[in-house]
């Protein structure tokens, strides 16, 4: 190689790498990554709030690696270009961008057909749900007043605990700024759903994928109902197992807390289910039919405002929202209890934003 050629193409890595002291050349090199994300395969704008943390980290690979997806933005309010730039190495098609802090939370967000929030704090041994609610609150008050202005009909997956409180805290931002569409805010259950599947597969000795467990009502405690009467494929349950079940899946964050000692919860498990609701609802954007997944949305399955069930995602969002059909007598039990506690967790979301 010549050496004046060698010479240009190390200075245009060392740009790249440096782009501090080659801003025209960096600027060359984003242009060329947006004209791809705009020119190139068609997908959906994908961003991550949070996506530095213990989940939005592999939540981001994941959905780096995701088909239907042609731009992912990743935004925290720390360590963003660390993680854009690792991530932004992998040979998948989406088009990667990083994001840091509040001032680039608008450019993080405009454009955007799905937003996905693990921001916030988790919890440590010892701590509810709910004791996350002071700090995790104003977070999720602050995301979703972005939302309202620059992506309002953005589909949104809300993870950040307490998902009880927080998915009636983002409907009240967005209904305070007039762009509430109840079909589009989805508060993400789906790793109970996925705890649920592992633990009735390890009972009943077969592949956690030919299970399918319905869980209704919320996540927390006793406000997650596995509705073990449903299970597909058909099966039945002792009421020892049916015990041993329902208490696991309830507790499965708390058993993963202890785990982990203080550092923190579930956030493989976590990425995992987030990425395949997020894909359910990308599919379902796409116009893909009979997609089922359950979702904690605004509802009349209830007397409730806000409950988990199964739900049908389509280009609108949750285009239909399923009864509970029929309960045994311990679901009914379980109903009752879940109600009382969520319409507390329900109250306190909105009186968050309305006091
Ligand atoms: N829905 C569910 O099933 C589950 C929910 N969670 C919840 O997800 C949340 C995140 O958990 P982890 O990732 O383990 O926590 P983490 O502490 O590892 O990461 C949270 C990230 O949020 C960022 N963050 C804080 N304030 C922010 C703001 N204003 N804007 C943008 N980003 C901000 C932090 O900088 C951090 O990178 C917790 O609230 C946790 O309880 C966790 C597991 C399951
Ligand atoms: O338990 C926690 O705090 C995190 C969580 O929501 C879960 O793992 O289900």
């Amino acid at each position: 190689m010549q050496s004046g050629e060698a010479n240009q193409r190390i200075a245009r890595i060392s740009a790249h790498l440096h782009p501090s002291n080659h801003q025209m050349e960096e600027s060359s090199i984003l242009k060329r990554a947006e004209c791809r994300a705009k020119g190139g395969a068609p997908g959906f704008k994908v961003a991550i709030l949070g996506a530095a943390g213990g989940i939005g980290q592999p939540l981001s690979l994941l959905m780096k690696m995701n088909p239907l997806v042609s731009v992912l933005h990743l935004y925290d309010v720390v360590n963003t270009p660390g993680v854009t730039a690792d991530i932004s190495h992998m040979d998948t098609g989406a088009v990667v961008k990083g994001f840091l802090g509040q001032q680039q939370l608008e450019n993080a967000l405009t454009g955007m057909d799905l937003i996905i929030i693990p921001a916030g704090v988790p919890r440590k041994p010892g701590m509810t749900r709910d004791d996350l609610f002071k700090i995790n609150a104003g977070i999720v008050k602050i995301l979703c007043e972005g939302i309202a202005k620059c992506c309002p009909n953005a589909i949104v997956n809300l993870i950040s605990n307490p998902v009880n409180s927080t998915v009636p805290i983002a409907a009240e931002v967005f209904k305070k700024a007039g762009t509430y569409d109840p079909k589009k805010l989805l508060g993400v259950t789906m790793l109970d759903v996925v705890r649920a599947n592992t633990f009735v597969a390890e009972v009943l000795g077969v592949d956690p994928r030919e299970v399918d467990v319905p869980v209704v009502g919320g996540h927390s405690g006793v406000t997650i109902l596995p509705l073990l009467s449903q299970v597909k494929p058909p099966c039945s349950f002792t009421a020892e197992e049916t015990e041993y079940l329902t208490r696991r899946i309830q507790d499965g964050g708390t058993e993963v807390v202890q785990a982990k000692a203080g550092a923190g919860s579930a956030t493989l498990s976590m990425a995992y289910a987030a990425v395949k609701f997020a894909d359910a609802c990308l599919r379902g954007l796409k116009g893909g039919a009979g997609i089922v997944e359950c979702a904690f949305v605004s509802s009349q399955v209830t007397e409730l405002p806000f409950f988990a069930s199964k739900v049908r995602l389509g280009r609108a969002g949750a285009e239909e929202i399923y009864q509970l059909g029929p309960l045994n007598e311990y679901e009914r039990v379980g109903l009752e209890k879940a109600k009382k506690e969520l319409a507390e967790s329900i109250q306190k979301g909105i009186s968050f934003i309305r006091k």
